[in-house]
C-alpha cells in the first residue's frame, strides 16, 4: 500500500476496524498492555476495535484498511495546521539530517524559547524550560511551585487532567472541596494526601479551600478551558477570581495550557481571557506533533530551577533539535499567518451545523466550544463542571461515535474528551462531517423515539 498523494482518495469511507486493523490489534494485545500505548486509544468507551492508522495528511487519516477518515482528534490537539504540513515536515527533515540529538545546547532552543516568551503572555519578561511531554511540564511546574513557596499542598479541579504524575492522579471525594484519594492503583495515599480537589467554575470552592489550608497551599493548577472532562468554557470572571485569590493568599497560579496553548488563541487562554498566571504549562501544539512540553513564567519563580536554583529538573532529550524544529516551524507559521479568525469561523460553523442536526433529529446535545476545541455532550442542560459532564448519556455518545466512524469521521472516542478543528479542515471535510452527523443523529434518535 502506498501513501503517496495519488493514493489518497479524500473520499471518506467506513472507518471501523477492518481485517488489517483487527489483525494488528490482536497482535498488539499480546505484546502491549491492552494493545495500546495510551489507554484512550483502545476505544473502551465507545466499543469496537480501533482502526490502525498508516498515514495522515491535512484533515485526513488513512487507516491500515485503506480507508480515508476526516480527523477531529488531530493527534489529541497538536495538528492545528493539519497533518504533515509541508513546512513543518521540511524543517524536521533538515534538522534530522544534522543529527537526531546532542544532549547539549543548540541555537534552535534559544530561538524557540525567545519565540515562546514573545507569544505567551505568562512568559513575557520571564523564562521557560523545555521538557518532552505535558506530564513533565505540569509535574515540574508544581515541584517548582512547592520549592518556591516552601508549601506542600496543591489544589486541582475535579475532572481536570494534567498528565499521569502520581500526585495528580486523584479522584475527588464527596463535598465541594475535598481531600483527594488515589485515582489509580499504584498511587500511594500519602502521595495524594496533599492534593485537594474542587469543582471547576467555582471560585468560592477555591476560596474555601485556601482559607481552610491557609499558608499551606503552594499552587492552584487549572486547565483554563478544561478539555479532559470534555470541553467546558470558564464562566465569565472565574479565571480572574482565581488570579485574585492566588495573589491574595501568596499561592502560585498555574495554567495548564497543554491543550489550550496556541489553540484558543495564539497566546492561549491567558491571552483569550486576559488573565496571566504565575506559571504556564505547554505541550501538544508547542511540539508540532513531536514530543515537546514546556513550563515557565515569572522570572523570580523560574530562577529557582536548577542549575540557577535548588529545584531539580532535567531531561536527556529536553530541547531535542528535531522536536524543537517541528515546534518552531509550527509556531512561526501560526505567528506569521495569524489564522485564528478563520479557525474560529470554521469551528463555529461546524458546531452550529452539528447542533442543528442534533435538534432536527430530536437528540438532546449541549454543544460546548471554545475556539477550535469542542464537545457535544449528550444531555439537556448546560455543562459547567465535571458533575454536569458525567450526567451525559454515555450510551448515546458511544452510538453516535460508532455511526460517525462508519460514515468516515474520526471523533475523540470518549464523551470526556474534546475534539479539535484544524486549519486544514476545508469545506469538503466540514460538509462531509455534517452529512455524516445527519445520519448518525438519526440513528441515535431511535433511542429517544
Ligand atoms: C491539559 C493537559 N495537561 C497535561 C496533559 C499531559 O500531556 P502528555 O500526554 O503530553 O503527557 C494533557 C494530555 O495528555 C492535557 O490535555
Ligand atoms: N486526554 C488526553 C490528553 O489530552 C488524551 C491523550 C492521551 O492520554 O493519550
Amino acid at each position: 500500500m502506498s501513501t503517496t498523494p495519488e493514493f489518497w482518495t479524500q473520499i471518506p469511507g467506513d472507518g471501523r476496524a477492518g481485517a488489517n486493523s483487527r489483525a494488528l490489534f490482536n497482535a498488539a494485545q499480546f505484546v502491549i498492555p491492552g494493545g495500546v500505548n495510551s489507554p484512550v486509544r483502545a476505544f473502551k468507551a465507545v466499543g469496537g476495535d480501533p482502526p490502525f492508522i498508516r498515514a495522515a495528511r491535512g484533515p485526513y487519516l488513512l487507516t491500515e484498511d485503506g480507508v480515508t477518515l476526516v480527523d477531529y482528534v488531530g493527534t489529541w490537539g497538536p495538528a492545528i495546521l493539519g497533518h504533515a504540513h509541508p513546512e513543518v515536515v521540511d524543517a524536521v527533515c533538515r534538522a534530522a539530517r544534522d543529527g537526531l540529538s546532542f544532549g547539549a545546547c543548540t541555537a534552535g532552543e534559544v530561538e524557540f524559547a525567545e519565540l515562546l516568551c514573545r507569544l505567551v503572555p505568562a512568559l513575557k519578561g520571564g523564562m521557560v524550560r523545555l521538557v518532552s511531554s505535558g506530564t513533565e511540564a505540569t509535574m515540574s511546574a508544581l515541584r517548582l511551585a512547592r520549592g518556591f513557596t516552601g508549601r506542600s499542598k496543591i489544589v486541582k479541579v475535579d475532572g481536570g487532567y494534567h498528565g499521569h504524575a502520581d500526585f495528580l492522579l486523584v479522584a475527588a471525594g464527596s463535598g465541594a472541596a475535598t481531600l483527594g484519594i488515589p485515582g489509580s492503583e499504584g498511587v500511594p495515599a500519602a502521595t495524594v494526601a496533599d492534593t485537594l480537589t474542587v469543582p471547576f467554575n467555582s471560585a468560592a470552592a477555591v476560596e474555601q479551600v485556601l482559607e481552610q489550608h491557609r499558608g499551606q497551599v503552594a499552587a492552584v493548577i487549572v486547565e483554563p478551558v478544561p478539555g479532559n472532562m470534555g470541553c467546558v468554557p470558564p464562566r465569565p470572571g472565574y479565571l480572574q477570581e482565581l488570579r485574585d485569590l492566588c495573589t491574595r493568599e501568596g499561592v502560585v497560579l498555574v495554567f495548564d495550557e497543554v491543550m489550550t496553548g496556541f489553540r484558543v488563541a495564539l497566546g492561549g487562554a491567558g491571552q483569550r481571557y486576559g488573565v496571566i498566571p504565575d506559571l504556564v504549562c505547554l505541550g501538544k501544539i508547542v511540539g508540532g506533533g513531536m514530543p515537546v512540553g514546556a513550563y515557565g513564567g515569572r522570572r523570580d519563580i523560574m530562577q529557582h530551577v536548577a542549575p540557577l536554583g535548588p529545584v531539580y529538573q532535567a531531561g536527556t532529550l529536553s530541547g531535542n533539535p528535531v522536536a524543537v524544529a517541528a515546534g518552531l516551524a509550527t509556531l512561526q507559521i501560526l505567528a506569521r499567518d495569524d489564522p485564528y479568525a478563520a479557525l474560529e469561523a470554521t469551528s463555529a460553523a461546524l458546531a452550529a451545523g452539528l447542533s442543528a442536526r442534533a435538534a432536527k433529529a430530536g437528540v438532546p446535545v449541549v454543544m460546548n466550544r471554545v475556539g477550535a476545541m469542542f464537545t457535544g455532550f449528550f444531555r439537556a442542560g448546560e455543562v459547567h463542571d465535571y458533575d454536569d459532564a458525567k450526567a451525559s448519556d454515555l450510551g448515546a455518545f458511544a452510538e453516535f461515535h460508532r455511526e460517525m466512524l462508519t460514515c468516515g469521521v474520526y471523533l475523540a472516542p470518549s464523551q470526556f474528551e474534546a475534539s479539535f478543528v484544524s486549519l486544514a479542515h476545508d469545506a469538503a471535510a466540514i460538509d462531509h462531517t455534517l452529512s455524516a452527523a445527519e445520519a448518525a443523529f438519526a440513528a441515535v434518535a431511535r433511542r429517544y423515539g
